[in-house]
C-alpha cells in the first residue's frame, strides 16, 4: 500500500478550510502506487484526489508537474486538474510535506492490456505529446541516458547479489548505449512513466485518462513510446508481443506519425527505457528494508526486458 502519511480528521478539516470545496463526505487512503500517499476525497462538491508528495519528486519540481496538469486540462486532455485553494495556490503543505488536491478522473486501469488497449493507449500518448506542445515549463530528464552509469555505480553490488555476473553485463550495456544513444529526435514534454496503472479506460475499452505525471520531463517523444512499449507489450512469460506493439504504434500514429528516424531509433530507445526502469527498481530494491510496508517492484522483470532488447530483436518482427 502507498499511504506513508496518516491524516487525522482534524488535520483534514483544517486543510479543507483553506479551500472552497465544501465539507468532507468521505476520505480514504488508496493502496495502489509506490511513490506518494494518495487519498480519495469526496466533499459536498465532488470527488478529488489528495496527494502528499513523499519520495522521489523534488519539491522544486512540483510546480512544473502541477502547472503541466493545468496546461493539459486547459487543452482538453483528460488529466486531473489541480484544485486551487481560496488564495489560488495549488501546491500546499500538509503535515509538513508538499501536498495538492487534483480532480478525480473516472475510468479503470487494466492489468493485462490487450492489443486493443495498446492501440488506445498509444493514441492517448500521442494526444498527450501534442497537447503538451507549447507548455513553457522545462524539466530535464534526471533519469535519462547520461544518468544511468552514475546511478548504476551506486548499486553494482545489488545487481551482483540479484544475479551473479549481471554487473559486468550492465556495464557493457551502458557503454554500448552511451555510444549508440539516438540524438536529435523530436523532443517535448513527455510523461516518462506511461505504465498501464497510469492509464484509465472507459468500460467500452476506449482511452479515458492519464494520471501520475510526476516523472514528466523534456525528452524525445519516441523515448516515451519506447517506455510505453516496454510497459504494455511484454507477456507474463517474458516474450515481447509484436502484435500489441504494432497496435500501440498504430494507435500513436493516429494522432502523431513517427518519422523514419524515430522508428529506426525505437529498438535502442526501448533498450534504454528497459535500463532506466531496471536501474530505478534496483535502487529501490537496495534501499527497501525487508518487511517494509510498500513492496519494491522487481528489478529482474526489467532485466529480462533488457535482455530481450539486447538481442537486437526488432519491435516490428525480424532482427533489428
Ligand atoms: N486523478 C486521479 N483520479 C482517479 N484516481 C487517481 C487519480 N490519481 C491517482 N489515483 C488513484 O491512486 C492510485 C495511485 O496513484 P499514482 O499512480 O499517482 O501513485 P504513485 O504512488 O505516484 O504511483 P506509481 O507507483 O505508479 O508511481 C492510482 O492507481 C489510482 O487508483
Ligand atoms: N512505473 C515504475 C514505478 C513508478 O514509480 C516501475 O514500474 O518501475
Amino acid at each position: 500500500m502507498a499511504v506513508y502519511t496518516d491524516i487525522t480528521d482534524q488535520e483534514l478539516e483544517a486543510f479543507l478550510a483553506e479551500y472552497d470545496l465544501g465539507a468532507p463526505v468521505a476520505f480514504k487512503g488508496i493502496a495502489e502506487g509506490v511513490e506518494n500517499s494518495n487519498f480519495l476525497l469526496e466533499t459536498e462538491t465532488g470527488r478529488y484526489i489528495l496527494t502528499v508528495y513523499e519520495r522521489r519528486a523534488r519539491p522544486e519540481d512540483l510546480p512544473y508537474f502541477l502547472d503541466l496538469l493545468g496546461w493539459l486540462a486547459d487543452r482538453g486532455y483528460p488529466s486531473a486538474r489541480p484544485v486551487p485553494d481560496k488564495a489560488g495556490k495549488t501546491l500546499k503543505t500538509l503535515r509538513g510535506k508538499p501536498a495538492a488536491i487534483v480532480g478525480f478522473m473516472p475510468g479503470l486501469s487494466v492489468r493485462k492490456p490487450s492489443p486493443a488497449h495498446c492501440r488506445e493507449a498509444g493514441e492517448g500518448l500521442a494526444w498527450l505529446h501534442l497537447a503538451g506542445e507549447g507548455y513553457a515549463g522545462r524539466r530535464a530528464n534526471d533519469l535519462g541516458q547520461p544518468h544511468w552509469a552514475p546511478l548504476f555505480s551506486k548499486h553494482r553490488q545489488a545487481a551482483e547479489d540479484l544475479k551473479p555476473g549481471l554487473a559486468a553485463t550492465i556495464d557493457k550495456d551502458l557503454a554500448e548505449m552511451a555510444l549508440a544513444w539516438p540524438r536529435n529526435l523530436p523532443t517535448g514534454t513527455i510523461h516518462a512513466d506511461y505504465f498501464p496503472d497510469n492509464v484509465f479506460f472507459r468500460t467500452d475499452g476506449k482511452f479515458a485518462a492519464t494520471i501520475d505525471f510526476y516523472f514528466a520531463c523534456d525528452d524525445a517523444y519516441a523515448y516515451d513510446v519506447a517506455v510505453t512499449l516496454n510497459a504494455w507489450c511484454f507477456e507474463a512469460d517474458g516474450s515481447f508481443n509484436v502484435t500489441a506493439a504494432q497496435a500501440l504504434v498504430a494507435g500513436y500514429e493516429r494522432r502523431r506519425p513517427l518519422s523514419p528516424a524515430e522508428r529506426d531509433a525505437l529498438p535502442m530507445l526501448a533498450r534504454g527505457a528497459a535500463m532506466r526502469f531496471f536501474l530505478t527498481r534496483l535502487a529501490d530494491w537496495n534501499a527497501t528494508p525487508a518487511g517494509a510496508l510498500v513492496r519494491p517492484k522487481d528489478p529482474l522483470e526489467y532485466e529480462r526486458k533488457l535482455a530481450v532488447h539486447r538481442e537486437g530483436l526488432s519491435l516490428f518482427g525480424g532482427r533489428a
